[in-house]
């Protein structure tokens, strides 16, 4: 089934702390799994899917640097997570049946291919789904700012960030039960509200690559697909 939908190509950023499930660290394949099953119903969609997943279930630079270690090794280290998360997603999504290609940002020839652009852009055409790991590939971002990267490298139509939560709130829904949620909101007001939904960098990039951002919860089976069919609970993030 083709999709007769807006999206041709998406960047989705999942989620690294999802990936947990129930557990206190590491990942859960039953979750990668599902996610997997997600991406596919996209992919029979007929819409092209980048991947950028976080590394939170794992390591965070900011857990060494704020114990008064090195944040730029620590950095490293979280962006070696990411790439055992893509390790992880390419092998669920592998086994399903869906092509997938890891591409890192950082050079590990033996476990995966280096991350270029025109690589890229080549394998989503072919119809595999790309897997960016190694965020930038640089200290002092997050994942999320790789994702807004990526998808701008690509001409992704739309940043799906598949998270904890189903939208964007007037406060973090998880300190705040008064907290309400937007169906939509600009770029411009997220960064303006200080909402910490993403860091301002990525939402920044987003907006000046005129990406739309779709914040919705990655714990909901078949998320994806629902609010590709335009359905589906979600804040829609786009300038007017
Ligand atoms: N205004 C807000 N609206 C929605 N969520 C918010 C807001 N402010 C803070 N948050 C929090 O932001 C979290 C998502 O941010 P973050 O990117 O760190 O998590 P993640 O998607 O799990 O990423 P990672 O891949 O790094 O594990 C939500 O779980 C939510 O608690
Ligand atoms: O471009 C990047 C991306 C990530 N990092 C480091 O990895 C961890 C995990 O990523 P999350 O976005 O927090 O899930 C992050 O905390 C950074 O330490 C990076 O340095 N550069």
């Amino acid at each position: 089934m083709t999709a007769t939908l807006s999206y041709r190509r998406v960047l989705l950023k999942a989620s690294g702390e999802a990936l947990m499930g129930d557990q206190k660290f590491g990942i859960d394949v039953s979750v990668v799994d599902r996610i997997a099953s997600d991406i596919a119903e996209a992919r029979k969609m007929g819409v092209e899917v980048g991947v950028v997943i976080g590394g939170g279930n794992i390591f965070r630079g900011l857990a060494v640097a704020s114990k008064g270690g090195d944040r730029v090794t620590g950095d490293h280290m979280g962006m070696l997570a990411t790439v055992i998360n893509s390790l992880a997603l390419r092998t669920s999504l592998v086994k399903i049946g869906v092509d997938a290609v890891v591409l890192s940002a950082i050079a590990m020839p033996e476990l995966c291919e280096s991350f270029s652009q025109r690589k890229a852009t080549a394998y989503m055409d072919e119809g595999k789904v790309v897997i960016f790991a190694g965020g930038t590939g640089n200290p002092f971002f997050t994942t999320d700012s790789a994702a807004a990267l990526r998808a701008a490298e690509i001409g992704a139509d739309a940043l799906f960030k598949g998270t904890q939560v189903d939208g964007v709130y007037s406060a973090d829904p998880k300190k705040d039960p008064f907290a309400t949620r937007f169906d939509h909101i600009s770029h411009a007001e997220v960064i303006n509200r200080g909402l910490s939904i993403m860091d301002t960098a990525a939402i920044a990039l987003a907006r000046e690559n005129n990406i739309p951002i779709i914040v919705y919860s990655i714990h909901e089976q078949g998320g994806l697909g629902q609010i590709l069919r335009g359905k589906g609970r979600c804040t829609v993030v786009a300038d007017e």
